[in-house]
């Protein structure tokens, strides 16, 4: 399989990437950095979650930040919404401030759904299904993440079999396209590409992407590995914000710079400006005071500073 020539990366770090953060961000802050991404050539932005604030407090003031984006025409805005009421909370808004897709989320391990939204994995389908159903009645897309599609915090490793089976599940329900995702970065190629392939009996590559967290230092291996099996949608968190509140130890997703400079220094296009998303991980990382966690932006930070 020949490499692709462009890539679509949706920056998840509004979302993955401040969900897990202790000092509550203010909404005009997520506002701002929603606003810089797009203004970096981010064609796809993942917004917010609408899920209980008992649960996730940092995403609490999701219709609050849904109606403060100011939407550029040509990007899309996703949302996650694990049942009925966070849904029925995205679409309470005027038209105009709903998402262009929203997102359910399963996992391949049973310990996880668990842990993450309170019920098995069967019961999690049986959940979405209605969700899925009204979001394509009101004309919104519909994606799955897959979480734990290598491994998992409570269960360990995760056959692939098992991510074979649940983007089975996905896909009877309708859901459109999914994620596959090393929630907790311990993939390594061989089984992300094993993770992938069983993805690949239920969805065509166009409908899978790639969402790799950096744990263990593997995310850019993974990347290049799921690019060379021809995937080109891929989910990353512009600094490397992030972590899962239900994954203890897990890091932030791939930096985002870092995907860009990876893929720039391939000749894959992205549409997206370095520079300005440079811009906007610093403006984040200024704002939680800590330094980006990526490798590219530091060192284009520091040869800025010459
Ligand atoms: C799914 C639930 C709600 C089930 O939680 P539950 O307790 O089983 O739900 P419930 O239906 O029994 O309701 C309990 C309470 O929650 C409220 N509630 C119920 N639903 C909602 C909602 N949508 N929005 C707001 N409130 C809600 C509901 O109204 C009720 O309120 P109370 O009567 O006690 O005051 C809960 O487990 C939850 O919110 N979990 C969120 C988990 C989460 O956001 N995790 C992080 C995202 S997943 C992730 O990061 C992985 C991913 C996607 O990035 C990919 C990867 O890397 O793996």
């Amino acid at each position: 399989m020949s490499l692709p020539l462009r890539v679509k990366l949706v920056d998840v770090g509004p979302r993955d990437g401040l969900q897990n953060e202790k000092q509550m961000v203010p909404a005009a802050v997520k506002i701002e950095l929603v606003q810089r991404l797009q203004n970096a050539g981010l064609k796809e932005i993942e917004v917010t979650s609408f899920v209980s604030p008992k649960w996730v407090p940092q995403m609490a003031d999701a219709s609050e930040v849904m109606r403060g984006i100011r939407r550029q025409s040509g990007v899309r805005y996703s949302v996650l919404t694990p049942n009925m009421k966070g849904f029925e909370a995205a679409i309470a808004a005027p038209r105009a401030e709903w998402p262009d897709e929203i997102v359910v989320f399963g996992a391949a391990s049973e310990a996880f759904s668990q842990r993450n939204i309170n019920c098995s994995i069967a019961e999690s389908i049986e959940r979405f299904r209605p969700v899925v159903e009204a979001a394509r009645a009101h004309g919104i897309d519909v994606r799955g993440a897959m979480s734990c599609t290598v491994g998992c915090p409570y269960e360990g490793e995760i056959a692939p079999e098992r991510v074979g089976m649940l983007a089975g599940l996905m896909k009877g329900i309708g859901v459109q396209r999914v994620d596959v995702a090393d929630t907790i970065g311990v993939g390594t190629p061989r089984k992300v590409r094993r993770a992938m392939e069983a993805t690949l009996q239920h969805y065509d590559i166009d409908h899978v992407s790639g969402h790799f967290h950096d744990t263990y230092g593997q995310a850019l291996a993974n990347t290049l590995a799921s690019l060379e099996m021809g995937v080109w949608n891929f989910q990353s968190s512009v600094a490397g914000l992030g972590g899962c509140p239900y994954a203890k130890g897990a890091t932030g997703n791939v930096a985002s710079e870092d995907v860009v400079y990876l893929l720039d220094g391939m000749g894959i296009e992205t549409g997206i400006d370095l520079d300005k998303l440079i811009d906007a991980g610093q403006f984040i990382s200024d704002h939680l005071q800590r330094k980006p966690n990526s490798r590219a932006a530091t060192a284009i930070l520091a040869k800025r500073a010459g």
